[in-house]
This record gives C-alpha cells, structure tokens and sequence, in this order.
C-alpha cells in the first residue's frame, strides 16, 4: 500500500520536528529524486544530500536517485578537447561524446553517490539505464545523435531493490534496440522512472529555487498551462526546458506531484516532502 501524501499534511508541519511524529505515514511511499550536476556542490553538500537519502529509507520511504553530471561531462570533454553544445538544454551527443558521457556518469559521478549515501547508514546501489534492461530507448531527435527518449522501462530490478532495503542509484543512459548507447537527459530519465514505479512524488533537485517567472520570482505553483505559455514566450529556457517537460509528463503519466526545488539547501529533500518549508515549485495534474 502506498501512503498518500497530501499537501494539506505537508503544510501543517512547519520544521521536520514537528513532522517527525507523523512520518510514519510516508511509509512505503516512492520518491524519485533528480540529483542534478549543479546541485551536488562540495563533498559536505554531498553529505547532506546523502544523509537525507537515508533518513527517507529509515522512515520506510523508497528513495529512487537518478543523477545527472552535466558540468563533470563538461570538464571531461574539455579535457579531451571535444566539443560540446546544448539545444533546447539537451547535449548534441556524437559517438565520441556519448563514450564519454557514460565513463563520465556511471563511473565517477555514479559511485561519488553511492559512496556517500553508504557512508551515512544507506545501502546504495550504483546502476544505469542499462542493467537489467531497465531503460529502452529510440532516438529522441535526429540532430541530437545519440540523444535518447525513453521507450519502455523495467523496473524490476528497482521493486527487488527497494525488497532488500537498498537504495538504487540510477545513471542516465539507456540501450536502443541493436545494442547502443543512449545519453538520456537526467530529467527526462528520472521522470521516466518516476512514471513506471507511479511515484507518489518526483523531485528535480537544481540549482535555483524554482522556475521563475518574467520578474525573477519563484512560481510556487504551475499548471500545465502556466508552463506552455512560459515555454512558448521564452521565460522558461536551457536547462529548465527538460525540466518542466519532465513533470508534466509525469503528472499526465500518474506521479502524484512534481516539484523542481533548489538542491543546495541543506536537508533540501526532507524540508521538501515533510514541511511547509518545501519552496520550490510544484507542478500537479
Ligand atoms: N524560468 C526559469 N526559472 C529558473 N531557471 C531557469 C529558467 N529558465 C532557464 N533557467 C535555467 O535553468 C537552469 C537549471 O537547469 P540545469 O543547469 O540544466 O540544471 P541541472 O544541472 O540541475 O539539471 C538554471 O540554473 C537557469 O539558468
Ligand atoms: C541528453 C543530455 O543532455 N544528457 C545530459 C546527461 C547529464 C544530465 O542530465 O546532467 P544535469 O542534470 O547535471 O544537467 C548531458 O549530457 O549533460
């Protein structure tokens, strides 16, 4: 049985003290969290992050993580003097960039996490989209070369996971259908992942405090409508285009609620779910 999470709990808890006697109510809840590349900051940022991925699990929540890296691609690539550019927020991935971006992901960036998450209590577990065939994808755009979108998920290897109080921590690649590789925006993958296991919440853990509007200010809360228009008129750009694609999507595909928050804050996750102190933005269906 899934625990409903309703935002009328959240709102009447104004510090995870006062949350904490009711926390039980979370239990068996499926939280898919976006762990973006300019959320994860230095290794005490890292600390913090990890120690709320534990607590979750502690409390009987099943975390999901899935991670992006883009910054780390960026160093990488740089390094080895190749090119790089974005459209509409997605990497024109080539052949050469895709090797990189998975050596990149599922070897550093991956295992930084893993290893943090097991360095507070957790029991993390490092995959990508490939194993166990849980990430399928085609081509998501013939300029983006081996850019992929996501075409069926198999989560199973995830149910098994959560069974033996493990914590999955997901890479975004993915396999095509004659055995290649796939760069998968982090978003695009969590949302994906979020929407096989009907999540009860999908969090995008970035580096601002949420989609801002025209002004400059956080929108605490979008309609699908709200997000169109500010697409269409430009306020919505870059790396904030796969995001908010990824949560309508997923609210139209089930998740109970997407939220796009900042993930520097310290103990970001747990204020997020557990009070009314979760800023942010929130997108439901
Ligand atoms: N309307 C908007 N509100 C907030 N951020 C926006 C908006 N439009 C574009 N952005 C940009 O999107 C960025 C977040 O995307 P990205 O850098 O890809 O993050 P991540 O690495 O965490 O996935 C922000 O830092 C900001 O520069
Ligand atoms: C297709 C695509 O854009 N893939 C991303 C995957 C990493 C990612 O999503 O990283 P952030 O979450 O840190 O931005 C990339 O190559 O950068």
């Amino acid at each position: 049985m899934k625990t409903q999470m309703t935002r009328d709990y959240l709102a009447t808890a104004r510090t995870l003290s006062e949350a904490l006697p009711y926390l039980q109510r979370f239990n068996d809840a499926v939280v898919v969290v976006k762990f973006g590349g300019n959320a994860m900051g230095d290794d005490a940022e890292m600390a913090s992050f990890a120690r709320d991925m534990v607590l979750l699990r502690q409390v009987g929540v099943n975390p999901v993580v899935v991670h992006g890296g883009g910054p780390m691609i960026n160093e990488m690539l740089a390094k080895l003097g190749i090119e790089s550019s974005f459209k509409n927020g997605k990497r024109v991935t080539d052949a050469a960039t895709v090797e990189v971006v998975e050596m990149v992901l599922s070897g550093r960036v991956n295992k930084r996490i893993v290893q943090a998450i097991n360095a507070e209590g957790g029991k993390a577990v490092g995959l990508s989209g490939k194993d166990a065939n849980l990430i399928t994808c085609v081509p998501a755009d013939p300029e983006l070369g081996f850019v992929g979108e996501p075409s069926k998920i198999d989560p199973s290897v995830i149910n098994n996971l959560f069974e033996d109080d493990m914590i999955p921590v997901i890479a975004p690649l993915g396999q095509g259908k004659n055995g290649e590789t796939y760069n998968i925006n982090g978003d695009t993958a969590a949302g994906a992942i979020a929407a096989a296991l009907k999540a009860d919440r999908l969090l995008l853990l970035t580096n601002v405090s949420g989609v801002k509007n025209a002004n400059g200010d956080v929108v605490t809360e979008l309609t699908t409508a709200d997000i169109d228009a500010m697409t269409a008129d430009g306020t919505i750009g870059g790396g904030m285009i796969p995001k908010t694609e990824t949560a309508v999507a997923a609210v139209r595909a089930g998740v109970r609620a997407c939220t796009i928050v900042d993930g520097r804050v310290a103990n970001a996750v747990l204020l997020e779910l557990f009070t009314e102190h979760g800023a942010g933005s929130m997108i439901r269906a």
